[in-house]
């Protein structure tokens, strides 16, 4: 196609090119988000307690003199993207103010989200996105090994910095908020539960505080919950769920399947149901339904309940 063949020749030419800008330039609204956190726009703006002008936010941010007038374009884009809004007062003034989006990117909410956006924009933690079509051609199994050289884990154990766990622990808070209220049902008929890969800063800790009678215990890998403190309500246990799985009448288990291969998950939901009694006792890569059940049918489960109660996730109850 060519521009000169007409009136709607061009017009497809330049919409297929703003087609391919779009696509081209989508990390722009990433990285244009990852700096307003890094700047703490998001506290400063929610801190000044009324919608900010920029000037006033200008003077409150820490960026350079001769940089201030590039803050109007970064904020112009972030209010495009719905992360803040402008509203005027009564004299016509504009100032900017937080929307949903950006309440979650509080560094003092208790369900900030930030970790989680920091350390997936973190430069090595991205790397893997620039190194896919490597990746294909290559022979590592993971494109994490691809751009480091080394399996998630194996980077996350060497990396502290990384903050992998405190960011799995920002999307735990959230997530086991709208748990614990949702879905209640599911916790009720349990005394004892097993977070399988559990992290640090934890899901047990909100299900531990929301049902007193659970006694709570979180199976890790022993790096990362060698320095958890010792708390009364929950019990460290560093192991490998692919070894064992301590005792418990319920597994919980979030973003652990979809990381593994089908033959992984059915050697991890094995090594569960081993752990677990049977229903009669009172037990309590993304993928379709269907493959979910394959693999909860070879892992010697019979029964299972979906519950598609937490947006884009589903609660899954699994019984032997
Ligand atoms: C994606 S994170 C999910 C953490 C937590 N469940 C959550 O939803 O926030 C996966 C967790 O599995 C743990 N893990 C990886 N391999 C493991 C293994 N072999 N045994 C036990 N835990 C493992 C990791 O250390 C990490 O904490
Ligand atoms: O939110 C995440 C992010 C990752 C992640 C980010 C960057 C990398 O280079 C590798 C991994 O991994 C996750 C994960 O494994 C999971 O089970 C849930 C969430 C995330």
């Amino acid at each position: 196609m060519e521009v000169t063949n007409g009136g709607e020749g061009a017009h497809e030419l330049l919409q297929a090119q703003a087609h391919v800008f779009t696509h081209t330039f989508n990390f722009v609204s990433s990285m244009a988000l990852k700096c307003a956190v890094e700047l703490g726009v998001p506290d400063i703006i929610h801190n000044h307690g009324r919608r900010m002008t920029l000037s006033k936010l200008t003077d409150a941010l820490p960026v350079t003199p001769s940089k201030i007038a590039h803050v109007k374009r970064l904020m112009r884009l972030l209010v495009h993207l719905s992360f803040f809004a402008l509203q005027k007062n009564e004299d016509g003034e504009e100032g900017y103010v937080l929307t949903p989006s950006s309440r979650l990117l509080l560094n003092e909410s208790r369900t900030g989200l930030s970790p989680l956006l920091l350390m997936q924009l973190d430069p090595v933690m991205f790397s893997p996105w620039n190194v896919i079509s490597k990746w294909f051609q290559g022979k590592e199994a993971l494109v994490m090994e691809t751009a480091t050289d080394m399996g998630l884990w194996e980077y996350v154990a060497k990396n502290p910095e990384a903050m992998f766990n405190g960011a799995m622990a920002s999307d735990s808070r959230i997530i086991l908020e709208v748990l614990v209220k949702e879905c209640g049902w599911a916790f009720q008929r349990v005394g004892s539960i097993v977070d399988v890969g559990g992290g640090t800063v934890d899901s047990a800790m909100t299900i531990a505080k929301a049902f007193s009678h659970i006694e709570c215990t979180v199976l890790d890998l022993p790096h990362v919950v060698r320095d958890v403190p010792k708390t009364t309500d929950r019990d460290f246990v560093g192991g490998d769920m692919f070894q064992s799985i301590p005792i418990a009448d319920a597994v919980f288990i979030k973003w652990i399947l979809h990381d593994w291969s089908d033959e992984n998950c059915v050697k991890i939901l094995a090594k569960c149901k081993e752990s677990i009694p049977s229903k009669e006792e009172g037990g309590g890569k993304e993928r379709d339904e269907q493959e979910w059940r394959k693999i909860f049918m070879d892992a010697g489960f019979n029964q299972y309940k979906m519950a598609p109660v937490l947006g884009s996730r589903s609660v899954i109850e699994l019984y032997p």
